[in-house]
């Protein structure tokens, strides 16, 4: 589903962030990336969505081979590959449901989409979404009267409107006390199951990866150096990829947050936008209404 073949990204500067990594992983998988750091755990998610560009080798995402050059054919990829954020990334001024809209802009012409124009059926979806995610009944509220837990919700509502093939999840509980965190992620656990959607979740807390990942892969400077099923990966391999013994912040969420420094630069608004609008200028896409 998700092919990296020799993959290398150079960021502008010449800083190495990933080095010949070669992985697949397959539809309806829930991965989790772990490691210290600056491992390189959000170049590698982003890569998947031409977030940050790769340098070299091949990346596929099921026929697709992911061309950060061509913008119309990464539009449609990403209209396949939803996304989530530590910061959630809503519209706060607007309500939760138009928020949940916007996940169908790939199904919209563009005009329509510009004016906030959705037809009846990308509601009934928008509505689905909400109820799969238990917060339906804030469909009218504007989103940045929520609280994290919820507001994460309404992101994943947007991206499950999208009807994505996998979703990206670049710390969605980072920002989360560790009863929320379990909440959001227990959502995209339940999604992956019942929808069998793939999902790639880079997280800091190795029990959170324990509970709720299928495979874990261990990241150290840019490269893969644990890959394998949930079980295997005991305290020791654990140990092993971050080249010490782990805290136990690290291991647990409910000892602290556990981070340990900045990672990527944020994503720019317009990239957050294309990330989370996804294909909304494709020729192929159908007008619902
Ligand atoms: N735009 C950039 N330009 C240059 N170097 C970058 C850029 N973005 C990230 N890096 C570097 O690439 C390396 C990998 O960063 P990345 O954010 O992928 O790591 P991470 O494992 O996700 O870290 P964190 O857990 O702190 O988010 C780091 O050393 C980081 O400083």
């Amino acid at each position: 589903m998700i092919k990296f073949e020799n993959v290398d990204v150079v960021y502008p500067n010449g800083y190495k962030g990933l080095s010949d990594i070669s992985l697949e992983i397959n539809q309806g998988e829930f991965v989790a990336i772990i490691g210290l750091s600056g491992a390189g755990k959000s170049t590698l998610i982003r890569a998947v969505n031409g977030l940050v560009p790769y340098t070299n080798g091949t990346l596929t995402v099921g026929e697709t081979v992911v061309d950060p050059k061509n913008k119309s054919k990464l539009r449609k990829l990403r209209s396949k590959v939803g996304m989530i954020f530590q910061q959630f990334n809503n519209v706060g001024r607007i309500s939760v449901l138009n928020n949940v809209l916007i996940g169908r802009s790939a199904f919209t012409p563009t005009w329509r989409s510009l004016i906030g124009w959705y037809g009846s059926q990308d509601k009934e979806v928008a509505f689905q979404s909400l109820e799969r995610v238990g917060i339906v009944e804030k469909a009218y509220n504007r989103a940045a009267a929520l609280s994290g837990g919820q507001q994460q919700r309404v992101a994943i509502a947007r991206v499950l409107a999208q009807d994505p093939e996998v979703i990206l999840a670049d710390e969605p509980v980072a920002s989360l006390d560790p009863p929320t965190a379990r909440k959001v992620l227990g959502d995209l656990r339940t999604i992956q199951r019942d929808l069998g959607i793939t999902c790639v979740v880079n997280m800091h807390h190795l029990d959170l990866a324990r509970d709720y990942a299928d495979r874990i892969i261990g990241m150290r400077n840019g490269e893969v150096v644990f890959d394998g099923p949930t079980q295997d990966a005991t305290d020791s391999v654990i140990a092993d990829v971050y080249q010490r013994p782990l805290s136990a912040e690290e291991i647990s969420q409910a000892q602290g947050d556990g981070r340990l420094g900045a990672g990527v630069e944020n994503p720019t608004e317009s990239d957050l936008t294309e990330a989370v609008t996804a294909a909304s200028s494709d020729s192929d896409r159908k007008d619902t209404v």
